[in-house]
């Protein structure tokens, strides 16, 4: 019995029609239950055996995952362990520019409202740029502030020679032209790539874009740091977003894969998705890419961190009729799974990333690293 039915994603939302609410039923069960730990990925899969015998006592022993079941499943891609690899050798290069020259680099972020997840996210980049040894700058405004105050700080970072890097947190609050915010960064500190002419020019054959997109970029950093060919690969990117799916589409065309795109409109996705040496996936629906849409031995690269909901009790887990009710080990709630199911994929293609722990960090540690790159240009230093 597995704990990822991705039919339904989650177990739970499935199974609450069942009984009426507070009823519980604790079924009788002997065998093995395999479970993904909270905010962990199957290679961390435990083995829970539930013994009915003595009947009275129920006994929870866990065991780690048998070497023949490792072995028969893809290979993990490790964003985590890389993204830390990329933070060590920026540290380095921190350290080296400041010896030699006296600069180091700065990174001004600006969060616009009070999205918690966003929140997160910029108090990790401070956090990273913290580890690496590069200075941050943070502007909070409250939710309803006018797109003017935004564009005078940004216009400030612009001419400040501190700053080296310049992000806007998004979404932004729906009254703001996104566009106008973006247009607004200097090119020269665009370390999100988000500029129109660093896509521009990212799209056009001959042309170098200042900076490249955080997550994509992180994706095929990935692909060349675990030495997967993508040169004339077949390589299929599921969603079409100004931030992932396009730019991810378009740097793979630049490192000679063959690329198709799809989206919300397309005809037949699955058949499309079957035919691809390498999947990005970044469309935000949980467990939509199922194990029988992927080609054996593809590699495959998750970009979806969607939560989904588990129900807290005080008990670990309820199961009732073989399916898991209620996983209390989630502190926050909810869990986090990627566009693929994991545990469907897994048993079909080569290798593949983890949500959470794959492509999540590599975009954190993108954006650093995208951030040394500038201070370095503008200050021509090698
Ligand atoms: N200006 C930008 N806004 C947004 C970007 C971006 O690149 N620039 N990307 C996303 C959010 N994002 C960074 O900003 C981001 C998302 C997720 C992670 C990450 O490390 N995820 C972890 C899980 C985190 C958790 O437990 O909640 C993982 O996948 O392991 C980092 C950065 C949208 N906005």
């Amino acid at each position: 019995m597995n704990l990822a039915d991705c039919s339904s994603h989650s177990a739970t939302a499935r199974l609450l029609h069942f009984g009426s609410p507070g009823a519980i039923y604790l079924r009788r069960f002997v065998g093995s239950l395999h479970v993904g730990r909270c905010g962990s990925n199957p290679t961390h899969v435990k083995t829970l055996r539930l013994r009915s015998n003595p009947p009275k006592t129920l006994t929870v022993t866990a065991a780690m995952a048998s070497e023949a079941e490792v072995a028969a499943s893809a290979k993990i891609i490790d964003g985590k362990m890389v993204a830390k690899e990329i933070r060590d050798e920026i540290t380095t290069e921190v350290s080296r520019m400041k010896d030699a020259i006296g600069v180091v680099p700065g990174l001004a972020v600006m969060l616009i409202g009070e999205r918690k997840d966003s929140a997160t996210y910029v108090r990790n980049k401070k956090k990273a740029c913290e580890s690496v040894g590069i200075n941050s700058f943070e502007v909070r405004l409250p939710e309803d502030s006018a797109e003017t105050e935004v564009l005078k700080f940004i216009s400030d970072f612009n001419d400040d020679p501190a700053v080296h890097g310049i992000l806007v947190q998004l979404p932004l609050p729906k009254h703001m032209n996104e566009q106008n915010i973006l247009n607004a960064v200097s090119i020269e500190k665009d370390v999100d790539g988000f500029h129109p002419l660093n896509i521009g020019r990212l799209a056009m054959r001959g042309r170098e874009p200042s900076f490249v997109p955080c997550t994509p970029k992180g994706c095929i950093e990935l692909l060349h740091r675990y030495g997967f060919q993508i040169k004339g690969k077949k390589a299929v990117v599921i969603g079409r977003s100004n931030i992932v799916g396009m730019p991810a589409a378009l740097l793979l065309q630049r490192e000679d894969a063959t690329v198709t795109i799809v989206h919300s409109r397309t005809q037949n996705p699955e058949q499309i998705v079957k035919e691809a040496d390498i999947v990005i996936s970044a469309v935000g629906q949980p467990d939509m890419v199922r194990g029988t849409w992927l080609k054996p031995g593809a590699v495959v690269i998750d970009v979806g961190i969607n939560p989904v909901e588990v129900r807290r009790l005080p008990l670990v887990f309820f199961i009732f009729h073989d399916h898991i009710l209620y996983d209390a080990t989630c502190p926050r709630g909810y869990r986090l799974v990627g566009d693929v199911c994991y545990e469907e994929a897994r048993k079909v293609v080569s290798a593949i990333t983890p949500v959470p722990g794959g492509v999540g960090p590599m975009t954190i540690a993108m954006l650093l690293s995208n951030t040394l790159s500038s201070a370095k240009r503008i200050h021509n230093f090698q």
